[in-house]
């Protein structure tokens, strides 16, 4: 099968943990063998040990009790201090020739959207000779409030245009929204974000300064074509079954 990894990213509490779990207990019940790589320095429980865990390495507890630092600044300390010692990864990942590594990584999105950390974590990956594709999550939450759903997508792009590798973005916690909601044609302007149904609501939630603002980041969108969301219920096999059967994961 070769080296392949998902890199699972998004905003704090969009459901990276959850998504990992119910990937990996899907897997497992399909005899399809995953492991799961832990960044996340502040992780706290898993439902599945992780195979690899960066709080081997370096505990985020230490750096901010040695270093004073926040919880913020510790972080982005320990994923630094992995970049500089890439060979205790490189050794913990030795062993995994042929498996399937999903990557739970934190929730602080300027490590996708701006510090070039991710990126260069990708780099890595790929010299290793591992298929990296992304996975960007947003909570389903979002689209209550056309402001935040805008605001979640442009982040979504800023970690496609970062990372620069195949990439899905899933809307979570689809079991949250109302069957009427799902039923509905209002929540197809989610999937497949077409701007010019969704200004109109931005522009009735934003002060009239910011309308030209809206409309330029809402060309975007539209011009480059790059955004649309998968829905993901955990609940539901097949909605699982579905995200792991696009082609850029290419695993039966
Ligand atoms: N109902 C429902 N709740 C979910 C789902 N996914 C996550 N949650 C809940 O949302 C909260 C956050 O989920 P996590 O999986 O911890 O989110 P995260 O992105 O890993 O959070 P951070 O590690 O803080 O960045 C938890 O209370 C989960 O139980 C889902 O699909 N459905």
């Amino acid at each position: 099968m070769g080296k392949k990894c998902q890199l699972v990213m998004g905003p704090a509490g969009s459901g990276k943990s959850t998504y990992c779990e119910t990937m990996i207990t899907h897997c497992q019940n399909s005899k399809r063998t995953v492991h799961l790589l832990n960044l996340d320095p502040a992780a706290e429980n898993f439902l599945h040990d992780p195979t690899i865990d960066i709080r081997n390495l370096i505990s985020l507890e230490d750096v901010m009790t040695e270093l004073q630092y926040g919880p913020n600044g510790a972080l982005i300390y320990c994923l630094e201090y992995l970049l500089e010692n890439l060979d205790w990864l490189e050794d913990e990942l030795g062993n995994f020739d042929d498996d399937y590594l999903i990557i739970d990584c934190p929730g602080q999105i300027e490590l996708y959207t701006h510090f070039p950390i991710m990126r260069r974590f990708v780099d890595f990956l790929q010299k290793l000779g591992y298929m990296v594709c992304g996975v960007y999550l947003l909570d389903s939450q979002f689209i209550q409030d056309t402001t935040k759903f805008f605001a979640g997508t442009m982040s979504a792009m800023s970690a496609m245009i970062q990372l620069e590798i195949p990439h899905i973005n899933v809307l979570t916690k689809m079991d949250l929204v109302s069957e009427k909601m799902k039923e509905s044609q209002e929540i197809e302007r989610f999937y497949d974000p077409d701007s010019s149904l969704l200004l109109e609501d931005l522009n009735n939630l934003t002060k009239p300064k910011f309308h030209a603002l809206n409309e330029a980041l809402g060309r975007l969108i539209d011009e480059y074509n790059m955004v649309s969301y998968i829905p993901l219920n955990i609940l539901e096999e097949d909605s699982v079954e579905y995200i792991l059967s696009q082609y850029i994961f290419s695993f039966k």
